[in-house]
């Protein structure tokens, strides 16, 4: 089930039903207009590309199961300001609210690839995020002839920017925007499992690695 809500409604309300143990995870979509971030949405909570979505901003609230437990999943599907020369392209509430950021352009446009590039950047200048790692996504790319970004460009960026990195096309396949989230909830678990101390095996890996690598410096 999918429950549709104005963002001014249920921002700062992270516990839903009033079940305090639920996982929980707010997923912030940003990126520029018309990359497909309402596209890409709409595919992952219907499973279906229905090609027109308006520009009304929201958050959908979805229960998704992953290895057998629930998650109350939200997604901010954002409007880009009008004009973001007066305004920042993200607001302090969608920092503080978001645990999760999703940031789409579309490989047609280097424009929008530009927007991701200064969204990352006052991400990581204001440090105002205390979110997971952060993960990009070029999408349309079943639009090839029109490519204005290379694939290379894109994850080279997302790698110097430390960010996951995926090209996708939500009008073609369902399952690379499944990918997509089932990382950025990946990403999400394994942060709040740091935040609470409690670091699952790859986290015991990575500390381990962090020592040794120090020694050997
Ligand atoms: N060919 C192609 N078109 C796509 C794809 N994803 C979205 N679109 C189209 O791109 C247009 C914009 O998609 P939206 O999902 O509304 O984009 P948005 O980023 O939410 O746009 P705003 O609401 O303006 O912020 C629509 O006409 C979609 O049908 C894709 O993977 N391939």
């Amino acid at each position: 089930m999918v429950v549709l809500v104005k963002p001014n409604l249920q921002l700062g309300s992270k516990a839903m039903d009033g079940n305090q143990h639920k996982v929980e995870a707010n997923v912030l979509l940003l990126g520029a207009e018309n990359v497909g971030k309402s596209a890409l949405t709409v595919r992952f909570l219907t499973r279906r590309f229905i090609g027109e979505y308006g520009d009304i901003e929201s958050i959908y609230s979805h229960i998704d199961k992953t290895d057998g437990r629930e998650i109350a999943l939200n997604i901010w599907d954002s409007l880009y300001p009008q004009s973001c020369e007066t305004t920042e392209s993200i607001s302090d509430k969608q920092m503080q609210w978001a645990d999760g950021v999703i940031l789409v352009y579309s490989i047609c446009d280097r424009s929008s690839f530009e927007v991701v590039r200064q969204q990352v950047q006052l991400i990581r200048q204001t440090r105002k995020l205390s979110a997971s790692t952060p993960i990009i996504v070029g999408n349309k790319r079943d639009l090839l002839h029109q490519r204005a970004v290379s694939s290379e460009e894109g994850r080279l960026f997302a790698l110097s920017a430390d960010c996951g990195f995926f090209e996708i096309s939500a009008a073609e396949t369902y399952h690379g925007v499944l990918l997509v989230f089932h990382e950025i909830l990946d990403l999400i678990k394994e942060s709040k499992a740091l935040k609470k101390g409690m670091v699952g095996i790859k986290g015991i890996v990575r500390s381990v690695s962090a020592v040794f690598g120090k020694k050997r410096e």
